[in-house]
């Protein structure tokens, strides 16, 4: 079964709880969005764990260097996934794979500014990653001309297990799914919606109904 992943892109520990509150029950994965974690350190990994057990907490990291340590410490922190980033170095993402094995947790490998995605997903699969997000990043989506198709049709010949995010929402999410994505990331459009609850659970439904 496909799941759903609330992107969380707020900038304080008590925005992200209360957003987390209301959407817990249609998603699968809450991620700790890059500015989230900068502005408020591991301790909002803590925070979110400790209020959701149950679900996937994902460390958007980026982590670019030092794949081992930085990975360490949020999965010291509680984070059950990790990002590093595909432009990193092989040495980087392996040493993420290391800790998260250490810990019984994943990296998921971010291929934002990427040239091409689609190979260096297949290329990091290989490395034991939990599976690649083919990304376009809020600055990309912002770009004239962007549409989110192009990491459809990616998703559609990746042959390796793929998230997709940049710009998912209700109008989308069929096709992410239906492209062969096992993961579905919306930021946006739901905690950016007038009823975030609301969002998430037509996102779910709309996944489910794949
Ligand atoms: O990681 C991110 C930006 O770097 C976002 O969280 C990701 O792009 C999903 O958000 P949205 O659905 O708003 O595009």
């Amino acid at each position: 079964m496909a799941k759903l992943q609330v992107a969380i892109d707020l900038l304080t520990t008590e925005q992200a709880l209360a957003l987390a509150a209301k959407v817990a029950p249609y998603v699968d994965i809450i991620e700790l969005g890059t500015p989230l974690i900068k502005n408020m350190g591991s301790a909002v990994i803590t925070a979110m764990k400790e209020a959701h057990p149950d679900k996937l907490v994902f460390a958007d990291l980026k982590t670019a260097d030092a794949g081992e340590l930085e990975a360490d410490i949020a999965f010291s922190a509680g984070a059950d996934m990790v990002t590093v980033m595909g432009a990193a170095g092989n040495a980087t993402i392996i040493g993420a794979v290391k800790a998260a094995k250490a810990h019984g947790k994943g990296v998921v490998v971010d291929t934002i500014g990427y040239p091409d995605r689609v190979k260096r997903a297949q290329e990091v699969t290989e490395l034991g990653v939990e599976f690649v997000e083919l990304h376009a990043g809020l600055d990309e989506q912002w770009t004239a001309g962007y549409s989110i198709q192009v990491l459809i049709d990616e998703a559609a010949r990746a042959g390796v297990p793929v998230s997709i995010a940049g710009g998912v929402n209700l109008s989308n999410v069929a096709s992410v799914i239906k492209a062969g994505a096992q993961v579905a990331v919306a930021g946006a459009a739901i905690y950016g919606a007038e009823d975030p609850a609301a969002a998430a659970k037509a996102l779910r439904e709309a996944i489910d109904a794949v």
